[in-house]
This record gives structure tokens, sequence and C-alpha cells, in this order.
């Protein structure tokens, strides 16, 4: 019985599960956090995945290990393999300006200036997604005009994932004794395709964007293909390409074409797996690869389980207890809405937005009506994802609920009310790590193996008038806060 290692090294936290290659049981598992903030040195992640396998028993009796990560986040190397600068996450919402001026000046041709409607659609054929502050491309353009010395110095860029399985494989800076060798850098095509700066139809990197950005095209990491090994680690484990943690999160789940996938952590997700690339010059969808050779159609928004965070923190009550409060409450929470824009937002693009509570009258102004207006805001901007995922003839036949939200159950109802789609809830778990593990035994093995996923249930009330007139008012609020709309 080989035994295969997945890791999820999130926003918040990183997972490390242990699991038996052939079958799939789980057989060890640990985590440790990771620092709060939107810009982290990569150390802290390489502590956490230490600390995490630690907890999980170690690796040693390990055949293969594989690793999946926050998306977008933007590592820069110099040439002693030393990080340049702490790494700015996909939720870090500084280069704004960045995208903006980027998508215009693709646009070059229609107007000297450029034309953001035209520049949008050369980034959507091109690389699959608009950019927004989240994709890598804008921080490396932010990083040139901000700290050009430091953007000189960059030899090389990376993700979080690519960057963790060099260390994995015994590589990191010279000054600390490693072998800095830059070209032993893999990535594989899931992540690689959140860049802005790689097409997932061609597989290829695209210089000439790395030239607009960061002023030179840095060494970049090999894009491994879906069972293709990366290397090993010093005590023999084969390391696996790894993938982003949606991608992830979709292999952990055994998503396939029909089913939609809604991951509720730091970020909100909805994704399909798709046959066929898609090109959203709005914006609202990326057109991301995933980690079997398919696509991976996805909208993100920025602000999900934090919200609730927030609330429950404001509220004074603990996440079980928001949960309760949140079902003691009428659907439409009796008028209240919230728009949960806390951290401005991503979809849609509105990264200097705030969140706005709105109906509020004496009678409705209430704990229990606070509490279910957070899930209904939450769940109502993925609801307007999930409407673009289909409006680009995305098939929607069911919803798989993941993510560290997912264990509640207000969250649950809500999807499945507003969705008016039945939701598959696997048990509590980490899908992300268990994606991983089994692209893991996948390269062990020669294919991905079929592990059985246990424990879930399914709510299908097939949505109603209720939830229907939630989703309406929802619209109105973002509409009136927001007058252009989905931007
Ligand atoms: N019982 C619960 N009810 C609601 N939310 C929960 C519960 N348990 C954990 N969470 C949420 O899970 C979030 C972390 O989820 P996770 O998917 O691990 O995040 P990330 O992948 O972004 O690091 C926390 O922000 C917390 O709000
Ligand atoms: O930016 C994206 C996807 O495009 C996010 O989904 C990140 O990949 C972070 O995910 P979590 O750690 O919040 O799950």
């Amino acid at each position: 019985m080989p035994l295969v290692a997945g890791v999820d090294s999130s926003t918040q936290s990183c997972k490390v599960v242990v699991r038996d290659a052939e079958t799939g049981a789980l057989v060890r598992f640990g985590s440790a956090p990771h620092p709060a903030g939107t810009e982290v040195h990569p150390d802290a992640w390489w502590e956490a995945l230490t600390a995490a396998i630690t907890a999980a028993g170690g690796i040693e009796d390990v055949a293969a290990i594989s690793v999946g990560g926050q998306q977008h986040g933007m590592v820069c190397l110099d040439a002693d393999g030393e990080v340049v600068r702490p790494a700015l996450l996909w939720n870090d919402t500084r280069s704004a300006a960045a995208a903006a001026a980027l998508i215009k000046e693709a646009g070059a041709g229609e107007t000297a200036a450029g034309d953001s409607a035209a520049g949008a659609r050369w980034w959507a054929e091109t690389t699959g997604t608009v950019p927004v502050a989240s994709i890598t491309a804008t921080k490396l353009r932010w990083l040139a005009e901000n700290e050009p010395e430091k953007a000189a110095r960059t030899a090389a860029v990376c993700l979080p994932h690519d960057w963790l399985m060099w260390r994995l494989g015994g590589y990191g800076p010279r000054s600390e004794g490693f072998d800095p060798g830059l070209s032993a850098l893999a990535t594989d095509r899931s992540d690689a395709s959140g860049t802005g700066y790689f097409s997932p139809i061609t597989g290829e990197y695209l210089p000439e964007v790395l030239e607009r950005t960061l002023g030179h095209v840095p060494v970049l990491p090999r894009v491994l293909g879906p069972l293709e090994a990366a290397g090993k680690t010093p005590g023999g484990a084969i390391i696996a390409p790894g993938a982003g943690d949606n991608a992830g999160a979709g292999l952990g789940v055994g998503a396939s074409v029909g089913d939609v996938v809604v991951s509720i952590g730091t970020s909100g997700t909805v994704f399909a797996v798709a046959d066929r690339p898609t090109s959203d010059a709005t914006g609202l969808v990326a057109g991301f690869a995933d980690a079997t050779g398919h696509y991976l159609p996805l909208a993100c928004t920025l602000n999900a389980s934090r919200v609730l965070d927030a609330t429950a923190v404001l509220l004074g009550v603990t996440l079980p207890e928001l949960t309760a409060l949140a079902l003691s409450a009428p659907i439409g929470a009796d008028g209240l809405t919230l728009v949960p824009y806390f951290e401005g937002e991503r979809t849609p693009n509105l990264p200097d937005a705030t969140g706005s509570l709105h109906g509020i009258t004496l009678r409705n102004y209430t704990p229990a009506n606070l509490a279910r207006a957070a899930v209904e805001g939450i769940v109502c901007s993925l609801a307007d994802g999930l409407a673009a995922l289909t409006s680009l003839g995305v098939a929607a036949e069911r919803v798989i609920l993941v993510g560290g939200a997912a264990r509640s159950e207000a969250i649950q109802q809500a999807i499945a009310g507003i969705f008016g789609l039945p939701v598959l809830v696997p048990e509590p778990g980490e899908y992300v790590a268990d994606g991983a593990a089994r692209q893991a035994a996948g390269v062990l093995l020669g294919a991905f193996p079929q592990w059985e996923n246990s424990g879930t249930t399914t709510i299908d009330d097939g949505g109603s008038a209720a939830h229907e007139a939630v989703l309406v008012r929802y619209r109105a609020a973002t509409a009136t806060v927001y007058p252009k709309g989905l931007q």
C-alpha cells in the first residue's frame, strides 16, 4: 500500500493529507496557519508546509507528493534564488490601475492611446482572461512601475505552488546553502493559465506580455503535463506537477462536464470542467485550464468566508452559532440585503468598492436577519458568477459545494435555493489537498485512480419564488450602489 501526500497551500492555511494511493483511504492529516494580509513572504508558506507535514506524521514513507496552491500570487526570485520581495497575493488589489492600463494598451491600433473594449477582447482571446488586479501579469506591471530596482533584479517569476515544489525538490536561496537552480522550477497548465502571460489554448508562455509588464522575460517554470513528474524530494518521493487550488478541488471532487463546483473559502469561486476553452471579453469569467488537460472557466469573488467571519465577530457569536442564527431568520432576511464587497470586488471588477446594507427597518434590524443577509449576499454574488458561466454555454446540471464555509447548513441551503440546482455536499474535508493527493497517486500509478468520495449529501429543493426574490433584490441593491453594474 504505497502512500501519497496532497498539499493545499491556501490563503489562510496549509493542509496536508496522506492517503493510500490505491484506495484513497485517509491515513493522516495535518495543518498549520498562514499569516494574514495580502502580501506574504513565501518563507511563511514553507514554515507552514513543514509544520503541516510534521503534524501529518512526516512524508518519509510517502512515495509521491503534490502541491495545490492559491492561484496568481507573484513570487519573484533573483539569480541566487533569493525572494526579491514578499509575494503579492491574488486578493491584493494594488495593481488594479495596472490591469486597466494593460487592457487599454492591448487595444492600441483602435486608437493611439488604446481602446479598452478591443483590449479586453485581445486578452480574452489570447490568454483566456481579461486581467484584473488578481492576475499575476498586472502585479509584474505594478512592480516595474513602483519598485523598478526589484523588477530589474527579478531573474525568475513563479507562483506559490511552483515555489513550494521547488523547495520540496531541495532547491532554495544560495545564502542558506541551497542549490538556487532556477531551471528546476516547474508548474502545471492550470496554475500557468492564471498568470496572464500564458495561453491555455497553445500551452505556451507569451513573452510579449512579460516584456510589456516586467520589462524583460525572466526564467519561467517548465509547464508539466497532467501526470508528468517535476522531480524528487531529497528523501526520494516523486513530486507531481501540482495545480492551482481550484483545479485541485475539481480533481478532489471528481468533477466532470455538467458539474459546477462552488468553493467558499477566502475566495468564492464558481467553476466548471469544460472540454472547450472560453473567452469572455466582459471579464466576468476567467478562461483557466484544469489539471487534466481540459478547461476550467471560473468566476471568482474576493468576498466570501471572511464576510461570515466578520459578521460572526460583529455579532459576538461562533461560526456554528452564526449558521443557527441565519437559519432562524426567514428567507430574504425580512428585506435586509447585504452587498458583500468588504474588500473591494473582483467579479464584478470593482476594486475600490465597499460593502453596504440595504432595506434596514426598525423591525428587521436583528442579529438573525443580519446573519441571513450575510449568507445570502455571498451566495447571490456567486449566483451572478454562475449566470456569467452559463451565458457562455457552460453546462450546469448540479453543484458540488466545497471550501471551509461549505460546513454551514445556511450556506448549503441558500446555494440550493438561490441557484435552483441540486447541491451535492461532500462530507467536510480538504478537497484541494485530496485532489493533489489524487494527482500524486496518478503520477505514481500511471493513471488517475478512481477514489470514492464518501458521505455526500444532496439538497434539491428546486429553488423557490422566495429565493428568486432574494436575488432580484440583491441585483437591485448592487445596481443602486454601482450603477454601471457588472463591469
Ligand atoms: N462551521 C463553519 N461555518 C461557516 N464557515 C466556516 C465554518 N468553519 C470554517 N468556516 C470558514 O472557512 C473559512 C476557511 O476556509 P478555507 O477553504 O480553508 O479557506 P482558504 O482556502 O481561503 O484558506 C474561514 O474563513 C471560515 O469562515
Ligand atoms: O484567485 C483565485 C482564483 O482565481 C482564488 O481562488 C485563489 O486561488 C485563492 O483561493 P482560496 O485560498 O481562497 O481558496
